[in-house]
């Protein structure tokens, strides 16, 4: 098994793709072309080459490259003021000079004169102190970066591998040391006095060698299955008389082992230039970022920035604008509102340094304090209306969902009615109700429109009186759907009145449909049952009507055989016969009207009140009852108050209720033996005016315990009673508007009476 060769010339292509994409976008966010100076010092063969390479591939990825080639001999001064200039120079972004330096020269004074910003190779003792600490942001050293790229290149993540790293230089092998450590892998650093290195190197997962110690590491040094990256690059002669780079791996022995493995050429080199190219486009991003003017630095710290002589090199010297325009004097203040920067007052001189004094800066800071004082006042007075306009529009608009929800639970739409203009506003309910489509006005037509024609009239009346009048109204009538239905209105409005011919109606209408069906549906069922209690009662008198008829028959037939008679004679008694036959055709005449009434009473009507004389309803009853009465030794007597007024009612309903009542006490006093068993039905008029039917008894009387239920559906007291008769008759009374109640006598029994209003005749 061979390790996977890790190609640094196709990675570090990778990576200068990335930097031209970077120039490209921070040319078009209108940053300034970032630039490379690369210092020469000397004629080292290999650093011209490596020189020629970084300035040409500097070029390739759309960036600036400035070479400055340098005398071997030439002074430390020259060289460090160079790289002054070089720092101040804005179009240059990272600033190298070329390893190694002649002896006469301290390369790290170089190193730390170099600007922490341009040091693309990241010597700059800032910069590495950064690195150490962990500050990864900043400018990197090259050999490191690229390597660690390569070793993410077949690594996701390579916290806690072992690594070694052997070279401890501050170019290579430190900074490679501090970017493993960051990446979480336990790190040793090897160097010359490391002992037992190959015992070292076998237990590292990550191997990165560098000391230029060409076959330093042997395969058997290796770990199997570790990344080794060879950093060493050492050119030698081959006898052919031609030169070959050779790293500090034996290659051939290690790609045997390894799991990964860099080579040398193309392997950590090409990467080493790429992340200079990296490093100098971050170091341009940078200095846009930065290019901090004093309005940028306004914005950001809301500080006010005076600079009394721009010309004199400060903090906002490298801002592009300073730089072109040289101002004397600036002075920029924030402008701020509501705790917000709204923005930044400039002011400039470009004639005299200290324009802007210190008594000058105040005015103006106080009257931007008084403006803004004032703008906090009226800020908060608008903002406040505002919250108050907001809460009262919320709750409008949920107490109109509130009214309208309500409206449409209970069917009532509402409306408004300007009687001078005509004008109708309907509220959405009363649009359903009336079933139109919403529109901004309604007429009074429209209503009469839907109105049922049987009804148009009436409701034509209401509206006209109402508009005359100017008077509270309400009435009820029903609508005809477009698709036939029919539906029940109960309309009410209060008239308000502004001004004498000024009326407005406020009102609402009310969908009563369900109501009246209902009410219709249970005065169906309680004409049913009254009906099937009236065929009950009517059922338990059978015998007694039977024979109530019979009798009449039974004289029919005598008086017809002594007709017969009578005409038999020789000479026939006219003037007898004649007197059978008027005898026979009152008592024909007595039976037919009982079998009328029981017809009457058997049939089931529709309710029909008409004004009727209450006596005449009773006297018809009694033929029913009448031998009921007397077979049961009941004296039955009638006490009728003569000249009642009419009442209001439905006859067959009012003599159920009648005919109850006498069977009722004529049960009541079935168990007396003791004492006469009287029955008086009586009418009058009581104190109020109302027309009064009693019937008393001298029964059992009413067992005070039972007093409350008497009335009650179901209850009775007789062993085979349905005990709907007296529920059924208060209904029927109560139907009437009137009262049925019953008393306990002074003496023995009870009376049960009823009460009814007297008929009005109405007044045409
Ligand atoms: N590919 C690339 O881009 C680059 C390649 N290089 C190459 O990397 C190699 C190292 O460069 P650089 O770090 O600058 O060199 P230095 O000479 O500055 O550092 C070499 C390091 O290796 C250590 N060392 C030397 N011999 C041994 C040994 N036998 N066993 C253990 N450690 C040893 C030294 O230890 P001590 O400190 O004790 O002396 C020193 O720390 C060179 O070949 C160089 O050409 C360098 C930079 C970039
Ligand atoms: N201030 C400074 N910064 C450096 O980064 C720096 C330096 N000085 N001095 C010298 C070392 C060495 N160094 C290399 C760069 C590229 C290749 C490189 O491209 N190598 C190719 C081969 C190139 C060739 O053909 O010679 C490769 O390994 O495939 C090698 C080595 C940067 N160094």
């Amino acid at each position: 098994m061979t390790a996977h060769i890790i190609d640094g010339n196709a990675i570090a292509a990778e990576v200068r793709r990335e930097v031209a994409t970077g120039v490209t976008s921070l040319l078009a966010a209108g940053g300034e072309q970032p630039g490379l100076a690369v210092v020469l010092v000397g004629n080292d063969p290999a650093s011209h080459v490596y020189v020629a390479n970084k300035v040409r591939q500097t070029d390739t990825v759309g960036m600036r490259s400035f070479r400055y080639d340098l005398p071997a001999d030439v002074s430390e001064r020259d060289l460090l003021s160079l790289i002054g200039r070089l720092n101040a120079d804005d179009a240059i972004h990272g600033i190298l000079v070329q390893f190694p330096l002649p002896q006469h020269i301290d390369s790290r004074r170089v190193v730390a004169t170099i600007n922490p910003e341009k040091d693309v190779d990241g010597f700059n003792p800032l910069n590495v102190g950064r690195v150490a600490t962990g500050m990864m942001d900043v400018l990197t050293p090259c050999t490191p970066l690229g390597v660690m790229r390569l070793i993410r290149s077949v690594h996701d993540d390579i916290a806690g591998l072992g690594a070694l790293v052997i070279g401890a230089s501050n170019v290579v092998g430190r900074p490679m040391a501090q970017l493993l450590l960051e990446a979480q892998c336990t790190v040793s650093i090897a160097h010359i006095r490391t002992t037992d290195l190959a015992a070292r190197c076998r237990q590292a997962d990550i191997l990165v060698v560098a000391t230029g110690v060409p076959d330093l590491i042997r395969g058997a040094d290796v770990k199997p299955g570790a990344t080794v990256i060879d950093v060493g690059i050492t050119r030698v002669d081959q006898p052919s008389g031609k030169s070959r780079l050779v790293g500090d791996v034996i290659f051939d022995e290690a790609v045997k082992v390894a799991g990964a493995i860099t080579p040398v050429p193309g392997g950590v080199g090409p990467m080493t230039i790429a992340c200079l190219m990296a490093n100098t486009l971050s170091a341009a991003r940078a200095a846009a970022a930065r290019a901090v003017s004093a309005l940028h630095y306004v914005i950001r710290t809301r500080e006010s920035v005076g600079l009394d002589d721009a010309s004199v090199r400060n903090l906002y010297s490298d801002d592009e604008y300073v730089r072109q325009k040289h101002p004397r004097s600036v002075l920029c203040l924030p402008v701020v509102k509501q705790t917000k920067l709204v923005g930044a007052l400039y002011l400039e001189n470009n004639l005299t340094p200290y324009a802007f004094t210190p008594d000058r800066v105040a005015v103006l800071e106080a009257s931007q304090a008084a403006i803004s004082l004032e703008n906090t006042r009226l800020y908060s007075e608008v903002q406040r209306e505002n919250t108050e306009r907001k809460r009262a529009e919320e709750e409008l608009r949920r107490s109109d969902a509130y009214l309208a929800e309500a409206q449409r639970l209970s069917r009532t739409g509402s409306f408004g009615w300007n009687v001078a203009t005509g004008e109708i506003i309907w509220s959405d309910e009363t649009f359903r109700i009336f079933d139109y489509d919403k529109a901004p006005s309604v007429t009074v037509d429209m209503v009469v429109q839907r109105t049922h024609p049987d009804d148009r009239a009436a409701v034509q009346q209401t509206i006209d009186r109402a508009a005359r009048d100017g008077k509270d109204f309400s009435h009820e009538y029903r609508l005809l759907m477009p698709d036939g239905s029919v539906r029940y209105i109960q309309a009410v409005a209060h008239a308000t009145k502004d001004a004498p011919r000024h009326v407005e109606f406020v009102g609402a209408v009310t969908d009563v449909t369900a109501t009246r069906r209902a009410e219709e549906a249970l005065r169906q069922s309680q004409a049913e049952l009254a009906h099937v209690t009236r065929l009950t009662t009517l059922g338990e008198l059978t015998a007694s009507i039977a024979h109530e008829v019979n009798q009449p028959l039974a004289t029919i037939v005598t008086n017809g055989e002594v007709c017969l008679r009578w005409l038999a004679r020789e000479v026939p008694d006219l003037a007898e016969v004649r007197e059978a036959l008027r005898d026979m055709i009152s008592n024909g005449r007595r039976a037919g009207g009982i079998i009328q009434r029981l017809r009457a009473l058997s049939k089931r009507t529709e309710t029909q009140k008409v004004g009727l004389d209450i006596n005449n309803a009773i006297s018809e009853m009694i033929p029913l009852v009448h031998q009921e009465a007397l077979g049961r030794r009941v004296s039955l007597r009638l006490e009728l108050a003569p000249a009642l007024p009419a009442v209001l009612g439905d006859r067959v309903q009012l003599q159920q209720v009648i005919i109850n009542l006498i069977v009722n006490g004529i049960e009541a006093m079935a168990p007396v033996t003791d004492r006469s068993r009287d029955l008086v039905v009586r009418s009058q008029l009581d104190d109020s005016g109302q027309v009064l039917v009693a019937v008393e008894d001298s029964g059992v009387g009413i067992d005070p315990g039972n007093a409350k239920q008497i009335f009650n559906a179901f209850f009775t007291t007789k062993p085979s009673g349905m005990g709907m008769g007296l529920s059924i008759c208060r209904s029927i009374i109560e139907n009437h508007g009137g009262k049925l109640w019953a008393t306990r006598n002074a003496g023995p029994g009870a009376t049960f009476q009823f009460a009814l209003q007297p008929h009005q005749e109405p007044r045409s």
